[in-house]
Parts: C-alpha cells; sequence; structure tokens
C-alpha cells in the first residue's frame, strides 16, 4: 500500500505559540490513522495545516507524491482532501441537501453525485426526513452526520475527520463510528482521523499516533497501541493489574 499523505518535521505557530512541534506521520492508502491527544495537544492545527487553513512555519506535506505545503485550501481540496471539522460546522442556514452537495460542488458526473447522495441517505436513514430543513435545526449529532457526508460528498482520496465524537451520546458515538469503518471498508476511503475519545478512535484505526503537548510521543499498529500499558493507562482507561494499581499514585508514562 503506497503513501497518501506524508507530514515531514512540521511546526504551526499562532503568532508566537507554536502549537505543533515536529510532527511527522503518514497514512496509507486505503487505511484510517489516528491521531489521539488531550485537550490543546494540536490536533485541530495538525489537520487544518494539512488542508491548508494554516500555514506551517517549518515542514513539509505532500499528498499523493506532490507537495501541498501552504497551497490554498480550495487548491488542497480539489487535490482530493475533504475536511470535516470539529464543531460540525455545517452551513447553518443551508439546508442538510444543499450542505450535502456543497460536498460535490467540484464533481461532474451528476449521475455519480446522485448515487452518493443515496448512499450518504442510507447510512445516515434519519438525515432524509430532514433534507429541506437548514441544517441549523439538526441535533450535534444528525449536524455530525451531515459533516461526514459533505466531506463524502467531495469523493475525495483522503477524508480529515476532527473529532467525530465531541459532545454526542456513547450510543451516538458508536453508531457514527461504526458508519465512519463502513466508508472505510466498503468504498476503501483513506482517513486521517483526529480524537480525544481514543476509546472508540484506537479500535477503528490501522495504525495510531498519539500526540501530547504539540509532539508526537508515540505511534504504532493499532495492536500494539491496544496492548500498551501506558495508552491503556492514560487513554483507555483501563486500570493495570492491582499491584501496578497502588502504585498508581507514581505512575509514569514510559514516553515522559
Ligand atoms: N487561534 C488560536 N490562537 C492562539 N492559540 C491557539 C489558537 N488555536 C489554538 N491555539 C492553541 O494551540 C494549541 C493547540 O490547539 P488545537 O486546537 O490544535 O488543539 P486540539 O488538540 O485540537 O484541542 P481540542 O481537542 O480542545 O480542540 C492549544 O494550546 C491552543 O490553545
Amino acid at each position: 500500500m503506497s503513501e497518501v499523505l506524508k507530514v515531514r518535521n512540521v511546526e504551526t505557530m499562532y503568532g508566537r505559540v507554536m502549537a505543533i512541534r515536529g510532527v511527522s506521520l503518514s497514512v496509507r492508502e486505503g487505511t484510517v490513522v489516528t491521531v489521539m491527544g488531550s485537550n490543546g495537544a494540536g490536533k485541530t492545527t495538525i489537520l487544518k495545516t494539512i488542508s491548508g487553513a494554516l500555514d506551517p512555519f517549518k515542514g513539509e506535506i505532500t499528498f499523493k507524491g506532490k507537495a501541498i505545503t501552504g497551497l490554498d485550501p480550495d487548491v488542497i481540496a480539489r487535490t482530493g482532501v475533504a475536511h470535516s471539522p470539529e464543531g460540525r460546522e455545517v452551513f447553518a442556514l443551508l439546508s442538510v441537501k444543499d450542505n450535502l452537495m456543497m460536498g460535490a460542488y467540484c464533481r461532474k458526473d451528476r449521475d455519480e453525485v446522485a448515487r452518493d447522495f443515496e448512499k450518504v441517505l442510507g447510512w445516515f436513514p434519519v438525515l432524509r426526513e430532514f433534507l429541506d430543513k437548514q441544517a441549523i435545526y439538526l441535533s450535534g449529532g444528525q449536524q455530525q452526520m451531515v459533516a461526514l457526508g459533505r466531506a463524502f460528498m467531495a469523493r475525495p482520496s483522503l477524508m480529515l475527520l476532527d473529532e467525530p465524537s465531541l459532545g454526542l451520546s456513547p450510543r451516538l458515538i458508536s453508531e457514527i463510528f461504526a458508519i465512519i469503518k463502513r466508508i472505510n471498508v466498503e468504498e476503501g476511503m483513506t482517513m486521517l482521523l483526529v480524537e480525544q475519545n481514543a476509546s472508540v478512535a484506537l479500535p477503528a484505526a490501522d495504525f495510531g499516533y498519539v500526540l501530547e503537548t504539540g509532539r508526537i510521543v508515540m505511534e504504532g499498529e493499532r495492536d500494539v497501541l491496544m496492548n500498551s500499558a501506558d495508552i491503556r493507562e492514560f487513554y483507555l482507561g483501563i486500570k493495570a493489574d492491582s499491584a501496578r494499581g497502588d502504585r498508581r499514585w507514581k505512575a509514569r508514562k514510559t514516553w515522559r
């Protein structure tokens, strides 16, 4: 499997604040890669830097072998990167139908677009009854479905997903992640997923990175990370055995 996205030693600043430092990661075709980290770790900054909303101060990003570092967001979108932003960010005053169709505005084959539109409604049947309603009237979970559907409607080569679990109930989170996995498996869609909720992101992923205060501190295949004592304790909330549990007060992550 070839590498679709390569991020090399990227640093991005907000004024004088360095939000991500020396970040390198890669995404192979057809896989789901997750970047896990807590609030403020820099997850959104990574995605915005890849999609061109932010210009990196340093480093290089290549997509399908071509440098896209610092290009305008619309140029990057046209090369095949679709960004589903944090907090849903649907077009509040447009209808659900228009929101979804906005994703497909660059596509020429209207029959294929119509088929994909039906596909999205098949994944998220609840949206069918709101097609003519303004997106602002949808629940948070339904808006998340619209944001995911809109990103898919671009038929990108890479979907960037920013915290799809944010603010949703556990039941909705598992529904949405089941669909994310279906889009990956059934459509062969490559995805870079940033999440605070490692317990849903890691099982859905093939490979993961852990981001802390702007730096990647750990990386590995899903199963390796799932079995790592540090990941289990600090990200998945699974307590170690009782002897270790007794020593919890002095527990330290090994990457520190
Ligand atoms: N517009 C901004 N101006 C200044 N600093 C910012 C800005 N946006 C983010 N930051 C800072 O950059 C760092 C990384 O923020 P970022 O939003 O990428 O983190 P995150 O991991 O996505 O967090 P969250 O899960 O809370 O969204 C944080 O310290 C944050 O305070």
